[in-house]
């Protein structure tokens, strides 16, 4: 239950709840799912993980030549769901997604594995295999061509901020009289919010 009187800021919120699921949930408390839609309004939905967090916004990382990346550069409406299971709690998020700054993407990259760098190379990410040998033929093949080199950030894969619109905050509650706590920002202001509640 919501005991405490709720902040004004959403991103306040987020955070709370955000921090009690990592000291709990034990794998990947920062995954969400991320929903994207092509230009027609045809959507599709997967999970990412959350790698960064601030008053700008909630960024994760991809292949820009993927699936999510295509329908992300052609509609760049999009949403996040957080749902812990053990806390009985989801948090929706929506918005639109702006890319981050090369710098910000070479930082994140850098600091990820050198098989997870190399992998991002070798993956043609959502497009048909034909085999698994083929995948790990490629990755064996740019290993070969980095050698002992820094692995750079290959062009198309960075990463997205989405800046939120609009937040649900949901609690489960007995007989299924959730709680839903709305945050909507004002129109024309980057820090007011609209705050309300749905019906379960
Ligand atoms: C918990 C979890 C976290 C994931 N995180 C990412 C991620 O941060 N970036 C990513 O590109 N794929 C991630 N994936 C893989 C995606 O769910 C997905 O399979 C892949 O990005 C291709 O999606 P698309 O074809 O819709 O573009 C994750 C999968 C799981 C289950
Ligand atoms: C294909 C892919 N890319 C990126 C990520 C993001 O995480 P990391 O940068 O920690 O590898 C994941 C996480 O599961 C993933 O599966």
């Amino acid at each position: 239950m919501m005991t405490q009187a709720q902040p004004d800021d959403p991103f306040v919120l987020f955070s709370r709840w955000l921090a009690e699921a990592e000291a709990g949930e034990p794998h990947d408390a920062n995954a969400m799912a991320l929903a994207t839609a092509r230009a027609d309004g045809s959507p599709s939905v997967r999970m990412v993980l959350l790698k960064d967090v601030s008053d700008e916004g909630f960024v994760f990382y991809t292949n820009a030549e993927s699936r999510k990346g295509e329908e992300l550069t052609a509609n760049p409406q999009a949403a996040l769901l957080f749902h812990w299971k053990s806390l009985r709690r989801q948090i929706r998020i929506e918005g639109r997604v702006h890319p981050v700054k090369g710098a910000e993407a070479d930082r994140y990259f850098a600091s990820r594995g050198r098989g997870s760098q190399i992998g991002a190379w070798a993956s043609l990410q959502s497009r048909p295999l034909p085999s698994r040998e083929e995948l790990e033929r490629r990755t064996a093949d740019f290993d070969k061509d980095f050698g002992g080199n820094a692995v750079p950030r290959p062009p198309h894969w960075y990463g997205w901020r989405l800046v939120p619109d609009a937040f649900e905050f949901w609690v489960d509650r007995r007989d299924r009289l959730h709680e839903r706590y709305t945050y909507r920002r004002k129109s024309g202001s980057d820090e007011a919010w609209t705050q309300g509640m749905l019906y379960p």
